[in-house]
């Protein structure tokens, strides 16, 4: 292909994925797989100079563009070299007429702005993210696993996390493939250590979805006590079992819950766990480094919904926990609505829990909870809280 055929080629995906945002249709990184399995001229370099044009204007656009064009056009603005290649060749853009203008430039939707917790460094959340790895202690230590991927730094304040450059195809390395390290961002791995889970425990993953954290939970508990993953979604919990034979944490259950009918699954479960994680839906606000376009999808209306279901979720999580117990709630968003004030409203509609503060060397104190963000911490956007049942 030739540089213009590749800017033409992202503005056609740009238009896919705009629509996709638009309808509720599959991620950029899907279509962007589709397209090029139906183009198979394209070498591996065109497809990754098309695919950094089209994230490039992705992250540079805060609002759905009109069009991939109005959305490359708003990139070649600020490029140069991009605007050159608009010159009505073969298989390129036409040439910018004179008064086009581009998507305008932004971090983050205007709607949505104001509702980001206050010390947010709204830029950052569109920055470039590493790659973080959790050693997985249920088969190896950190200080095994350092020479298998010489490429990996440790992150100050998180024991088992390694961060390799962006992109790292880890999942060809012998660690990933012997299940010694699993793919895992260091907030996520923070708020496992949150949950304060050990072994002989009984902990439910309420939210469990593929179970990052369960996994995550079952090397804490070093595969000794109870572990239940539970999520509404068949397809996410199946993804769960070839993970957990990876990782040797054979010890956990997994329960699939009718949704809207959660409680009638949980029943049996009621007042015996010492620690239930939420690990709620959300915006997703805390993780558009990774999914850009994720910001042209969210709706008030939608919004509207997650703290909805969020705040029916904590009220039929709280009832699992014992007395003593904990419940700690987490979503990988940085509205306060989603969280802050969700868990203000959750201790104020329930009497007998005290929040208990997090203080950890990574993040900071945020109403009730903690807040991780990518400007300050270099980590995935994080809200989380854990609240204590009162002893009987
Ligand atoms: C943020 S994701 C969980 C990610 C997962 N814990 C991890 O670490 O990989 C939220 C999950 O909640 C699940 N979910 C949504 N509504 C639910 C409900 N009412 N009860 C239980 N799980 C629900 C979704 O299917 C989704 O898998």
């Amino acid at each position: 292909m030739t540089p213009s055929a590749r800017i033409q080629a992202a503005i056609d995906l740009l238009d896919a994925i705009i629509a996709s945002a638009r309808d509720g249709g599959p991620a950029a990184d899907t279509l962007i797989a589709r397209y090029f399995k139906e183009r198979r001229y394209a070498g591996s370099r065109d497809r990754r100079a098309v695919r950094n044009h089209v994230y490039d204007a992705i992250r540079r656009a805060g609002e759905r563009p009109e069009t991939g064009r109005a959305a490359m056009i708003g990139l070649a603005g600020e490029r140069t070299e991009i605007a050159a290649l608009f010159d009505g060749s073969a298989h390129a853009p036409l040439p910018i007429e004179p008064g086009e203008v581009g998507a305008a430039a932004g971090a983050v939707p205007g709607w949505i702005a104001p509702l980001i917790a206050e010390p947010v460094e709204q830029d950052a959340l569109l920055g470039r993210a590493p790659v973080d790895l959790r050693v997985n202690r249920l088969k190896a230590e950190v200080a095994a696993v350092r020479p298998l991927l010489p490429e990996a730094e440790a992150v100050d304040g998180v024991s088992d996390a390694l961060r390799l450059p962006e992109g790292f195809p880890v999942e060809q390395s012998t660690a990933w493939k012997d299940g010694l390290v699993e793919v895992q961002d260091a907030g996520s791995q923070l708020i496992v250590a949150a949950c304060a889970a050990r072994p002989g425990m009984m902990a439910i993953d309420l939210c469990a979805g593929a179970g990052g954290k369960t996994l995550a939970l079952a090397a804490a508990m070093q595969g000794g006590g109870r572990l239940i993953a539970a999520d509404t979604i068949r397809s996410r919990l199946a993804r769960l079992e070839p993970r957990a034979q990876r990782a040797g944490a054979t010890f956990i259950e997994t329960l699939l819950l009718d949704q809207n009918h959660e409680a009638r699954g949980l029943e049996r479960l009621t007042g015996h766990a010492d620690m239930v994680l939420v690990d709620a839906p959300c915006s997703g606000t805390g993780t558009w480094r990774r999914n850009p376009e994720a910001r042209w999808r969210l709706t008030p209306a939608r919004l509207d919904r997650l703290v909805a279901e969020q705040a029916r979720i904590l009220d039929f999580a709280a009832p699992l926990v014992a007395p003593g117990g904990a419940l700690v709630y987490a979503t990988c968003a940085l509205t306060d609505r989603e969280g802050r004030d969700q868990v203000d409203a959750f201790m104020s509609r329930n009497v007998g829990w005290t929040a208990e503060p997090a203080d950890m060397p990574v993040g900071r104190a945020h109403g009730p909870g903690w807040l991780l963000t990518p400007g300050h911490d270099g980590t995935d956007g994080f809200f989380f809280a854990r609240m204590r049942r009162k002893p009987s």
